[in-house]
């Protein structure tokens, strides 16, 4: 156990800065404790943070931050950050309902240069920064720090390769540790890979000038001459070579847990270095806690767990999630149909198919962190006849809504997107809530929209998507399933029919998704009060079942919609237009998100807060009857 004397005394950057190296070693041992003991408290992503200690004090210790601008790419590897930074004595608030952010954040501190959460965005933000400060003659360094899994993504090369034509003052430090979530993959991951660097490299430079020296003279030359040119060396046997043909300087590879080795090395950057720039940082995700070392996938996000034994603290029995019925539906559907494929963009854990890919390797894809490439490759897939399913997380999904439109949807193919973390999604916050992706979707022509009640009709929900011919989209939440027995047999759902689930005169609830069952609740005890709602589960978003809604809408003359996602443009918008184009004119509220980014917190918080919970939808139809 580690006296935590020096991090205390740390109120800022600047007071590192005054520290000998034999300190900064101690502190960097206090910071992982720090981090351990509040993680295992709070849960959040461990591996990623420790991997990152001795990087993030050698970066503070050589760049003049707040000045000099430093960018964490997803920035959930900023813990060490945040406690540097003077956010110490709040840190065991992390991720917490109305505490600080597990992600850098501007309202917290000067030392956050942006708002991250999702991937590879570092590189551009620091181009338009370096660039920014070249038209207005502004002297500071900007250092963008990327994984090599946010490497992947097609957004991070479009940044180098612009950055690198301008040839703009920039820093970017690559922190590779092989791993995205789960293993990194890709050529660039292999090509990366320290199997090209540090011994091995050294070792067939050795065998090649042994090889040059034992042809005598001519082969002397010719070392002569590489040993001259240190680009040519280094393009031959070190990953430089991908970098410096975008025009970056390539440093490395060094040891991100050498502060010896960091401090110089970063130093000279900041002082001899004027362009683009690569320093190549070796490092180990989880270092320093054996647990996570030794399996850094299952450490990158971690609920509460015991320090010793790094087990979970025991959680209260809970229904299987939504993901795990999707994932064994999936591989269901799949043993009878050979055309199934399933993708994700690097999260085969998190989105549930990991037992597909280990049922069936040769049908499963796993691209990278690269959303927009995944969405087009299914439909490609598609256009050759297979059945593809990608899962994909509502919100990273934000970001191929182009070719969810114009390469899946226009030409009608028949990928369906299952789409997890719909809705809030708890303590990473406003960056991962999927609350957009009803209002995005709703407009785009030929997709199916389905929003399951619960797991069972989830599982029936996938079955009708991958056997419809034409673009289907499946929107679920994070979290546990309502814990309903699961039909034997798989069915067809007839497309486009909601379903009656309660008669009432009085009003008509219309919840879309994870809403039905809290409105169900609050249909019941609206009926101890005397009021009868109707309920109607609408299965489908697109196409709505206008005939049954209209119906009850005119029965009950009031109608109540609620949505986990946005008001704007979402479900109840939906249903208020299907009204209108039927001339009907009946009073509708609608329940759901307001037109502001959601904080993080328990889902169970922010669904009350919205009022959209159980509780809730009661207190608003009351509320609406009274009018
Ligand atoms: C657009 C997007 N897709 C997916 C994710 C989920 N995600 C978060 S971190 C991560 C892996 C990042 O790997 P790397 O950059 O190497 O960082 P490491 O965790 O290894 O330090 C992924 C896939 C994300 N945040 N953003
Ligand atoms: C940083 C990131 O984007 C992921 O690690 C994400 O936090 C995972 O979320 P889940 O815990 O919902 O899988
Ligand atoms: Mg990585």
């Amino acid at each position: 156990m580690v006296r935590k004397k020096l991090l205390a005394g740390i109120g800022s950057p600047q007071d590192l800065r005054e520290l000998a190296l034999a300190d900064l070693e101690d502190l960097a041992e206090e910071l992982r404790e720090s981090i351990i003991e509040t993680v295992a408290e709070t849960g959040g992503h461990l591996a990623p943070s420790l991997g990152v200690v001795e990087l993030t004090l050698a970066l503070h210790y050589v760049f003049d931050t707040p000045k000099d601008k430093l960018i964490w790419d997803v920035g959930h590897q900023a813990y060490a950050h945040k406690l540097l930074t003077g956010r110490l004595a709040r840190f065991h608030t992390l991720r917490q309902y109305g505490g600080i952010s597990g992600f850098p954040k501007r309202v917290e501190s000067e030392y956050d240069t942006i708002e991250t959460g999702h991937s590879s965005t570092s590189i551009s933000f620091g181009a338009g920064l370096a660039a920014a400060d070249r038209i207005r003659k502004n002297r500071r360094k900007v250092v963008a720090v990327i994984g090599d899994g946010a490497m992947t993504a097609g957004m991070a090369f479009e940044a180098l390769n612009h950055a690198g034509g301008m040839d703009e003052d920039l820093i970017v430090v690559l922190n590779d540790n092989e791993m995205s979530i789960s293993e990194n993959v890709g050529a660039l991951s292999s090509f990366m890979s320290r199997r090209m660097t540090g011994k091995t490299v050294r070792r067939l430079r050795d065998h090649v000038e042994e090889r040059l020296l034992a042809l005598s003279t001519v082969g002397e030359n010719i070392l002569a001459l590489l040993r001259k040119s240190e680009e040519c060396t280094k393009a031959f046997f070190t990953p430089g070579m991908l970098f410096e043909a975008l025009k970056f300087k390539y440093v490395g590879p060094i040891s991100g847990h050498q502060l010896e080795d960091l401090i110089p090395t970063l130093t000279n950057v900041r002082d001899h270095n004027h362009g683009p720039v690569l320093v190549h940082v070796i490092t180990t995700k989880g270092k320093g806690y054996v647990h996570a070392e030794r399996q850094p996938g299952s450490y990158h996000g971690v609920g509460s767990f015991d320090i010793a034994s790094g087990k979970p603290r025991a959680q209260p029995e809970a229904a299987p999630s939504y993901t795990k019925i999707f994932g064994q539906t999936l591989c269901r559907i799949a043993e009878t149909n050979p055309c199934i494929v399933g993708i994700t963009a690097a999260m085969p854990d998190g989105t549930g198919l990991a037992p597909f890919a280990a049922a069936f390797p040769e049908r499963f894809f796993d691209v990278g962190i690269a959303e927009q490439h995944a969405t087009t490759f299914a439909a490609g897939l598609a256009l050759a006849g297979m059945r593809p399913c990608l899962a994909v997380y509502s919100s990273f999904m934000q970001r191929a809504m182009d070719q969810l439109i114009h390469d899946v949807c226009l030409p009608n193919l028949p990928v369906t997107i299952a789409l997890d973390r719909s809705g809030v999604v708890g303590e990473d916050g406003p960056t991962h809530h999927g609350v957009f992706d009803l209002a995005c979707l709703r407009p785009v022509p030929n997709l199916t929209l389905m929003m399951p009640a619960d797991e069972n009709e989830l599982q029936h929900m996938l079955y009708t998507a991958l056997n419809l011919g034409s673009p289907a989209v499946l929107r679920y939440p994070r979290g546990a399933g309502c814990g309903v027995a699961l039909d034997a047999e798989l069915k067809a759902l007839p497309v486009g029919r909601g379903e009656l689930l309660r008669a009432g005169s009085d009003l008509l609830l219309l919840p879309a998704g994870n809403r039905v069952h809290p409105a169900l609740a609050a249909a019941d005890r609206l009926a101890r009060a005397g009021i009868q709602a109707a309920v109607i589960n609408p299965r489908f978003l697109k196409p709505l079942d206008e005939g049954l809604i209209c119906a009850w809408a005119r029965k009950t003359g009031r109608v109540l919609t609620v949505e986990d996602g946005c008001i704007a443009g979402g479900f109840g918008s939906a249903v208020m237009q299907c009204l209108q184009r039927h001339g009907l004119y009946v009073p509708v509220r609608t329940l759901g998100y307001q037109d502001a980014f959601i904080e993080q917190g328990p889902q169970a918080t922010l669904w009350r807060e919205a009022g959209i919970d159980s509780g809730g939808i009661e207190q608003s139809a009351l509320a609406f009857l009274k009018r």
